[in-house]
């Protein structure tokens, strides 16, 4: 199957994002948010990027206009209706996610592929609530996702290899490199980084050291391009979350544990850099 034209849910730091390199690969997309406020700042944020592209010689004003023109918004999840592909970025919750699903595999067509940008939920149980298990796959781009160069593709348990075919090769045509893992919780990316980053949560909390150190000792020492703490709020505090929740919940062990700290945070409304405060403060 050749994909023609493609379709993100959710128009957030990811979502925007992956319609980015998806117009970028020369594809039709739809970018689909519930209110018109969200779809229109995600395109504000490609916008923003296109340009600087621009200002640094990379890309002419013609191909930033090209790309731009490539992207529909969309408010009404009915434009499914004649896409090969949708990527799913909303909120990294289960029920959440399942709804858009359960409606997804009633307005796509038949062929459509059914691919979630999920940090950590189960693929498998993501693809039960379709009829169509085997057209359900993981494809988890990393934050920026212009920058970086892994799709962590997750296959669940009745992904054909047909979508997984498909998935790797429009990887491969958006300048992304994939690699295949299997649905565990937190799969392979936020099995490692994510328990790492509590940790450096936990070291604030028990007062070992200030976030600014905490920082230093990994970018210097470790060479991390960014500290745990920068990258937390990067990421954003609630998803940090939820993937550790995720991650204990599905092993059941408590090296899971999410940092108190970390909930208190997320409950008090500090999500990071969306929110302007986090473990550190943004204008
Ligand atoms: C949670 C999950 O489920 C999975 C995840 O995504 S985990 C998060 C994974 N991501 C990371 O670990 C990112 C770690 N950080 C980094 O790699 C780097 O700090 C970074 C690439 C983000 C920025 O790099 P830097 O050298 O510190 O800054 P800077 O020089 O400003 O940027 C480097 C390039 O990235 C681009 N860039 C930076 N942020 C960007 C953004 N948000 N969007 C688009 N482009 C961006 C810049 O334009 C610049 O491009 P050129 O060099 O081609 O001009
Ligand atoms: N942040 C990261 O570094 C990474 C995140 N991910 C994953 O990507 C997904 C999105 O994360 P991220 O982009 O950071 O989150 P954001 O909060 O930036 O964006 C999510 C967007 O989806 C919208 N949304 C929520 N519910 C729906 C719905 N039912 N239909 C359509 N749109 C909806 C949100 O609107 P509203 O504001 O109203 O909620 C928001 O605009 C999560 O699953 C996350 O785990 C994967 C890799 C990296």
């Amino acid at each position: 199957m050749e994909v023609k034209k493609f379709m993100v849910i959710g128009a957030g730091q990811m979502g925007s994002g992956i319609a980015q390199v998806a117009a970028q690969a020369g594809l039709e997309v739809v970018l689909h948010d519930v209110k018109d406020e969200f779809v229109n700042r995600g395109l504000g944020v490609i916008t923003k990027n296109l340009a600087r592209d621009v200002e640094k010689g990379r890309k002419t004003e013609q191909e930033k206009q090209d790309i731009l023109d490539r992207i529909t918004p969309s408010t009404d999840l009915t434009n499914a209706k004649d896409v090969d592909f949708v990527v799913e970025a909303i909120v990294e919750n289960m029920d959440v996610k399942t709804g858009v699903f359960k409606q997804l595999d009633e307005i796509a067509p038949a062929h459509a592929i059914l691919a979630s940008n999920t940090s950590s939920l189960p693929i498998t149980e993501i693809a039960a609530v379709t009829n169509r298990p085997e057209k359900v796959i993981g494809m988890h781009f990393m934050n920026p996702v212009p920058v970086m160069k892994l799709i962590e593709v997750i296959r669940g348990l009745a992904t054909s290899d047909e979508t997984y075919r498909v998935v790797a090769e429009l990887s491969e045509k958006m300048g992304k490199v994939a690699v295949e893992v299997n649905d565990f919780p937190g799969f392979v990316s936020n099995r490692v980084l994510m328990p790492m980053i509590n940790e450096a949560i936990y070291c604030v909390y028990e007062g070992v050291a200030t976030p600014e150190a905490i920082d230093e000792v990994m970018k210097l020492g470790m060479n991390h391009p960014m500290g745990p703490l920068t990258l937390a709020d990067f990421i954003g505090l609630d998803t940090c979350l939820y993937i550790m929740e995720v991650l204990h919940e599905g092993f059941g062990d408590s090296k899971y544990r999410p940092c108190p700290l970390l909930r208190k945070y997320v409950k008090a409304g500090w999500l990071g850099r969306k929110s302007g405060r986090g473990f550190y403060t943004y204008q």
